[in-house]
């Protein structure tokens, strides 16, 4: 599992591993395993050149430790001071490394060398350009200590102006990409685009949620210590789903492995009804039943040879392509008493399923619909709409994104990091919904359906594109596959 805490949580673990710690020893970690990472990244030391953007806090400091490892290990490291005041202690050891310091807070006579006077009275752009005395383009690597967990967004003009000069060299980002809001993965303004960033003791939100999370590149975790309480947030690896997936005991029949019910699809929207039916026919539950109008029933039946009529369930699947019908076919299924996904068209009447034990499944235009913000507001701050959705439906919402987010009341939300943009395919949404509604019936609680469900659907996405374009269907037929692959 992967895990994402807030600044408080982190801040509060690492105060009681300082106390223990001799000082400055918490800060060494964190600076080793930023060089290392930066060293794998340029594949060893020598002969590298990296330009450390450095501001006024630890997360500076971390950045000025990092350089000086570099440095002795004999790659060129400049260091652009953002700050009037830098981490002491790493400013020295880069100086005592053999490193370049540069101040960008205040301009130089000569604009490079270290310069420790004078008053700033040229503008951002004009500062960061005149400290460049080395080439901005002729770094391999530039290394985002400007501000980490203590940052409040936005950035200030002199740290926007020194990344407009550093724009397409390869960029690590210490902790966090700088100019993000760390807790709520929000973007105000300028902001680093890392393609690397090296995070100590556990993950932080803005990792994981977009739209900062699009900026955070690869994360690499170093282990610093921290002895951390439940997390914000959390992300399923392959081993969490395998040891959530049902599987099927030695004497198993099909009413035993669960039945799911599907309600959706018409007339209009016949292909929704098949998609649906594909995702909850992947074989994870024992039998799949196909509710709706009789010609749609046909084509299920042609398709789908294994499904079968109304009949007793353990879940219900509604909403999809379900058209004029949502509403009736919602309150039918309700009246069985047993949790449900609720997709698409029946959306629009999800109060109907307050506190109980459904899957609401809304895109970020649906959600907005639901609690009447705007589609933009939405995709800018997706984590704090799908908790608001969950606390106001008191129930299981997954909103659905290139990170669908899984919220529940009293529980971290869940990410999804499986997929690929490829998945963006009409239909694509109803094959989930089919799949969620599968392990519904086969017993999981809709907060594990719904987040198990999301990892499959994204990780079968993965695996039939290889790269290249998709169907809703093809989604659906590499569901076996993906699930072959955790649990044998
Ligand atoms: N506390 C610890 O024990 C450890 C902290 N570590 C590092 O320390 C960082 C946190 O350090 P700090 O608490 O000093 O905070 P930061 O270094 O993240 O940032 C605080 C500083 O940035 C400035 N700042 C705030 N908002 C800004 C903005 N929008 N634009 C420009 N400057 C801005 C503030 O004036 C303040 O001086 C972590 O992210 C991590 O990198 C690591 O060394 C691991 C150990
Ligand atoms: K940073």
């Amino acid at each position: 599992m992967i895990r994402a805490h807030t600044v408080e949580q982190v801040r509060a673990a690492e105060e009681t591993l300082l106390a223990e710690l001799p000082e400055g020893a918490l800060m060494q970690r964190a600076a080793h395993g930023l060089a290392h990472a930066v060293l794998d990244l340029l594949g060893g030391g020598y002969g590298g050149r990296v330009l450390l953007l450095v501001g006024s806090g630890d997360n500076g400091g971390d950045a000025l430790y990092a350089g000086a490892v570099l440095a002795r290990r004999g790659a060129y490291v400049e260091a652009w001071l953002l700050a009037e005041k830098v981490h002491p202690g790493g400013a020295d050891a880069l100086k005592r490394a053999g490193g370049t310091l540069r101040r960008l807070d205040t301009p130089s006579p000569s604009g490079s060398g270290y310069s420790t006077s004078g008053s700033a009275r040229w503008s951002s752009r004009e500062r960061a350009q005149r400290a460049t005395g080395s080439r901005p383009r002729s770094f391999d690597v530039v290394v985002d200590g400007i501000v980490g967990i203590g940052g409040r967004p936005p950035l200030r003009a002199d740290a926007a102006a020194a990344l407009e000069q550093v724009a397409g060299i390869p960029m690590v980002a210490v902790d966090t990409p700088s100019g993000v809001d760390v807790d709520s993965g929000e973007l105000a303004g300028p902001h680093v685009s890392a393609d690397v960033t090296v995070t100590f003791g556990t993950h932080k939100v803005a990792h994981l949620v977009d739209p900062a999370a699009l900026h955070s590149g690869v994360v690499h975790l170093v282990d610093i210590g921290l002895d951390l309480p439940a997390p914000a947030l959390e992300a399923l690896q392959p081993d969490d789903v395998a040891a959530l997936l049902p599987s099927p005991d030695p004497h198993a029949h099909k009413y035993t492995r669960g039945v799911v019910g599907v309600r959706a699809g018409s007339s209009t929207y016949p292909g929704a009804a098949l998609l649906s039916v594909a995702g909850a026919d992947c074989g994870l539950a024992g039998m799949v039943r196909y509710v709706g109008d009789p010609a749609v029933q046909e084509l299920v039946r042609a398709a789908h040879p294994e499904v079968v009529g109304d009949g007793r369930v353990q879940a219900w699947v509604v909403g999809s392509g379900a058209d004029d019908g949502a509403k009736d076919s919602l309150r039918t299924a309700l009246t069985d008493d047993l949790p449900l996904v609720v997709d698409a068209d029946a959306l629009a009447f999800a109060d109907l399923v307050t506190g109980l034990p459904a899957v609401l499944t809304p895109h970020a235009g649906e959600l907005a619909g639901m609690l009447g913000v705007d589609r933009a507001d939405v995709e800018a701050r997706p984590l704090h709409h799908v908790r608001e959705a969950a606390e106001l439906y008191r129930t299981t919402v997954l909103l659905k994104g290139r990170h669908s987010l899984v919220a529940e009341p009293g529980r971290p939300v869940r990410v999804t990091t499986t997929g690929t943009p490829w998945l963006a395919t009409a239909g694509a949404g109803d094959v989930l919904g089919g799949v969620i509604g599968a392990l519904l019936a086969t017993g999981l609680t809709p907060y594990d359906a719904a987040s198990v469900g999301s990892w499959l659907h994204g990780a079968a996405a993965t695996y039939a594109s290889q790269g290249g374009p998709i169907v809703a269907g093809d989604v659906a037929r590499a569901l076996p596959v993906v699930v072959a692959s955790l649990t044998r």
